[in-house]
């Protein structure tokens, strides 16, 4: 046999396969999400989740969606999975960057992938699309000329063995 392997994966595959395995670290028991941030010539350049901040427990800071009082749901607390990415760029700047992204970012992550200049964004999941923070977000994000492509699945199984 000769020449280059054929089944090798896309870059698309590749860095929506890191936003997923990103995502698996997430302890939140409702949904997790991924987010891979890529340079123009394909580098990754970083890489979240959503969970709480550094200091704040996972085991003591709650994880409810409801309750009496929003207090104690993790909605306060939570910091999103693009947040994250973007807080732990240590490189400069992430102008004209991609993200990918498993679950479509809501308005507040919308604003801060717009602030650092990222121009596309790749998702997965749109399962809040009907929500006002998912058509604020669209509607910030293309006003502000953010490129909204849905990802493409190819239904290929990624297995890591660890
Ligand atoms: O843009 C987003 C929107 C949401 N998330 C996180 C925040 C929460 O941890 C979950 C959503 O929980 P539900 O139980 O489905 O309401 O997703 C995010 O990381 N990025
Ligand atoms: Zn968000």
């Amino acid at each position: 046999m000769s020449g280059k392997r054929q089944d090798y994966i896309s870059w698309d595959e590749y860095f929506m396969g890191v936003a997923e395995l990103s995502a698996m670290r997430s302890k939140d028991p409702s949904t997790q999400v991924g987010a891979c941030i890529v340079s123009q010539d394909n580098k990754i350049l970083s890489m979240g989740y959503n969970g709480f901040p550094k200091g704040c427990p996972d085991d003591t800071f709650p994880w409810e969606r409801e309750g009496d009082d929003p207090y104690e749901t993790k909605y306060f607390y939570s910091t999103h999975s693009e947040l994250n990415a973007i807080l732990n760029y240590r490189g400069g700047s992430l102008e004209g960057s991609k993200i990918y992204v498993t679950l479509f970012p809501c308005n507040e992550c919308a604003k801060a992938i717009i602030q650092c200049g990222i121009k596309t964004i790749i998702y997965a999941d749109d399962k809040y699309g009907d929500t006002a923070a998912v058509r604020a977000s669209k509607r910030m994000l293309r006003s502000a000329g953010v490129e909204l492509k849905p990802y493409k699945a190819t239904g290929r199984k990624l297995e890591v063995k660890v």
